[in-house]
């Protein structure tokens, strides 16, 4: 079995770890920030559906296993459902619900014509064949294909799932459809019409958002001392963004452990070792722990891995001046309430990592019209959307004194709140 070494358990025994529970006590103050009603809370607060399926997988040893997954939909108001499809042990159902929320909030914050979608298998992708992975994601899309589809709701890859995943993916639906329909789904290979510049932009987006921070705090990103925790498609590609423009990376992790050197790691050479599940440390005997990591000295700290890191535990103990959320939920509110008390410029989830399904829309827009984007045009459009959502968020929260996270929620609802109001609903 994989260990991961996020120490989950230690957290929850101190404060609440429900990531549901938290996101809808955030909406909740947002909407009443805005002036909205109780029911447009009682709308917001599940999703609208939520699927389980049990997709049987035949084994390579012969046997057959039953792996459950979810697809939840958050709200349509907007438009179709949209966002990515985890594969992870830890895949729980209150957490698909809390990220197709999350997956909503970053629609309204980015100015997308979309709801929020999630999906996620119970599953460990490190541990199985690539004909076993192949059989798990067609059998997940034969489970919701009636759900899904390019103006229903579009998957995407996260946590584990990568564009090959999406490939299988996309063929199974088309084979469904009876149709070659690439817009079923985004983060696809270039080739079956994946966009420039998608394998990269979570990391991108994040990036900009780095570099806006840091002008707001006065200081500049070339020299800085970052800390990046998960090395997989967000960790690894931000790594590299950021040592490229001469920030020294400390730190970065995997979910086995953690890399330092307070001279800066060799970038180049972890991205060359590292597998395609983010993994790298296994090759150094010289680690620290997770934990160790998110307290190292920095200036800027980038959660990018998983929930629940930053906690009542160890906020007070985060050295960063920056913490920018690559990953989904990885500040609790007690976090949150603690980095910000301190002075500590916190940019969330919702808004820093919006460049990924920014840039699904770009593929998916691509997709229906069936003409494609230069790298350079794709590039341009994500850097005037994210500099607009950051600047946005961060005069609401200056204005309206309230942190950023609450600030990016109150973004984040009021298209959806207002769709939904003009459909009747509320
Ligand atoms: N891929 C995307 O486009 C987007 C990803 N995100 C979020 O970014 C985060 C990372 O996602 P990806 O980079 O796509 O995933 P990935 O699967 O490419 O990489 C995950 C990384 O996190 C590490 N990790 C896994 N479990 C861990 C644990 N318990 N403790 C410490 N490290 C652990 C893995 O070893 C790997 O290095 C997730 O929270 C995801 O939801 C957010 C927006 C878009
Ligand atoms: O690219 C997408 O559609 C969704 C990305 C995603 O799952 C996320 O932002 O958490």
């Amino acid at each position: 079995m994989v260990a991961d070494n996020a120490a989950d358990s230690t957290k929850e025994k101190n404060e609440s770890t429900d990531v549901l529970a938290s996101t809808r006590t955030v909406v909740k103050n947002a909407l009443g920030k805005l002036g909205y009603p109780d029911e447009v809370f009682e709308l917001m607060k599940d999703p609208m559906r939520m699927m389980t399926v049990r997709i049987p997988v035949r084994m390579d040893d012969g046997s057959i296993k039953i792996f459950t997954g979810y697809r939840a939909q958050h709200n349509d108001a907007v438009g179709p459902t949209k966002g990515g499809v985890r594969f992870h042990p830890n895949v729980t159902e209150k957490e698909v619900k809390a990220l197709s929320i999350w997956m909503s909030l970053k629609a309204g914050i980015v100015d997308l014509p979309y709801g929020g979608g999630k999906g996620g298998i119970i599953c460990d992708p490190r541990e199985m064949s690539f004909r076993e992975l192949e059989g798990l994601s067609r059998g997940y899309v034969r489970a919701i294909s009636q759900i899904v589809g390019p103006n229903k709701d579009i998957p995407a890859p996260d946590v584990f799932t990568n564009s090959q995943i999406m490939a299988w993916m996309m063929d199974e639906y088309s084979r469904i459809d009876e149709f070659n329909n690439p817009g079923f789904i985004t983060g696809k290979p270039i080739v079956l019409g994946g966009s420039h510049g998608r394998e990269s932009a979570t990391a991108k987006g994040v990036t900009i958002c780095i570099n806006e921070a840091a002008k707001k705090k006065g200081f500049d990103v070339k020299g800085a001392r970052v800390v990046v925790q998960g090395f997989g498609n967000a960790g690894s590609f931000l790594a590299k963004f950021l040592h490229d423009a001469g920030a020294k990376v400390v730190g970065i992790s995997d979910a086995y452990g953690a890399l330092h050197d307070p001279e800066g790691l060799d970038i180049d050479y972890l991205l060359d070792r590292r597998d395609s599940f983010g993994t790298v440390t296994k090759l150094f005997e010289d680690t620290i722990s997770n934990n160790e990591l998110l307290e190292l000295d920095c200036d800027i700290l980038v959660p990018a891995a998983v929930q629940n890191q930053i906690t009542g535990e160890n906020a007070h103990k985060i050295k960063a001046g920056i913490v920018v959320e690559a990953a989904n939920g990885p500040t609790t509110l007690e976090g949150t309430k603690i980095l910000s008390e301190r002075g500590i410029l916190l940019v969330p989830d919702v808004l820093a990592s919006s460049g990924g399904v920014t840039v699904s829309y770009f593929e998916w827009v691509q997709n229906n019209q069936g003409y494609y984007w230069s790298a350079e045009e794709i590039d341009e459009k994500l850097h005037q959307i994210m500099i607009k959502a950051f600047n946005n968020i961060y005069n609401t929260a200056e204005t309206r004194r309230v942190d950023m996270r609450l600030a990016a929620y109150m973004s984040g609802v009021r298209k959806m709140a207002e769709a939904a109001r003009f459909r009747g609903w509320v």
